[in-house]
């Protein structure tokens, strides 16, 4: 009934189970289901032409408003911590207390003064290499959900002020879709202070950073979930959900394929390699959502 998962991209390690899961859904119906995302990598692209795609984090990195020193600063940060944040070896209680470094170390010392509407201007849509750098089939879920308002939960250890923006540009953010990040807070002279509430790092992707936010109590009948993501930590996201009946984990792995696949295939139900489409995800949403 989803054409999509025949395509070379998917692994699945139990297909029966997986299977079962998208007909419970189905059969839970949409009044039921709402989707819980991660954004940079799993939303947008991970490589386009042979290159890496820029992540939130990586726009404002880039950007003109950063200092020379600020953009070497961050330049190493980045090299120094991705690789230990995607390293199979490492438990995640080894990574946590390392994660927070790279989100804010290297701002702090920026006097930054962003206007970020303005960065992103000018039709300048998250781009790489001229390419926009969403995922194929981007603003198609985007669709499929508002038609059907189904909640979209985008939880992002990215910088939220730069995702939101990519999402208002491509016309897609919708009263069903929710964003919990990094916002940036500037001071009265409009000088980049802190991020506001607790920082959201790649592993404490849970509920100790959404207390207040109520999201999930609001949203208690919702208990079939779609979970995409693109890293282990992002497997906590729905922590917070109560009384989950199905969830179909759906996991993006972009880098460092062969070493990280096992671990991969253990932890999500569904494994797209290398795949910079949201097909699979319009495939299965289309077979739950359209009647037949
Ligand atoms: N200075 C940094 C810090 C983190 N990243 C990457 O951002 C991604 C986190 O955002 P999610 O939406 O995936 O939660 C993650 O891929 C980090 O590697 C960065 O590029 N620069």
């Amino acid at each position: 009934q989803v054409p999509e998962l025949e395509k070379a991209t998917v692994r699945i390690q139990q297909p029966e189970r997986v299977l079962g899961i998208i007909r419970a859904i189905k059969e839970q119906g949409m009044n039921k289901l709402q989707v819980i995302s991660d954004f940079d990598m799993t939303l947008s692209r991970f490589g386009c032409n042979g290159r890496r795609c820029p992540t939130s984090h990586n726009i404002l990195d880039n950007s003109r408003v950063i200092s020379e020193d600020g953009k070497k600063k961050l330049k190493d940060l980045l090299h120094h911590y991705y690789p230990i944040e995607i390293d199979p070896n490492r438990t995640l209680e080894e990574k946590r207390p390392l994660m927070l470094a790279p989100v804010w170390g290297g701002l702090k010392h920026e006097s930054l003064r962003l206007a970020p509407r303005c960065e992103l201007g000018g039709g300048g849509t998250m781009l790489c290499n001229g390419h926009v750098c969403s995922r194929d089939g981007f603003n198609e879920m985007f669709d499929q959900l508002h038609k059907y308002n189904v909640p979209l939960f985008i939880f992002s250890a990215g910088v939220g002020d730069i995702l939101e923006e990519i999402i208002r540009q491509a016309n897609v953010f919708y009263s069903n879709v929710n964003v919990v990040s990094n916002y940036m807070d500037f001071d009265d002279n409009g000088v980049l202070r802190r991020f506001k509430g607790p920082l959201i790092h790649t592993y404490n992707k849970n509920n100790s950073v959404l207390q207040g936010t109520e999201y999930f109590q609001q949203l208690s009948t919702r208990t079939s979930i779609i979970l995409l993501g693109d890293s282990m930590g992002d497997l906590t996201m729905a922590d917070g959900v109560p009384s989950v009946e199905n969830i179909l984990k759906i996991g993006f792995l972009n880098d460092k394929v062969e070493e990280r696949r096992g671990k991969y295939l253990d932890a999500y139900d569904i494994v797209l390699e290398s795949d910079e489409t949201l097909d699979v995800v319009n495939g299965i949403l289309r077979y739950i959502l359209i009647k037949t």
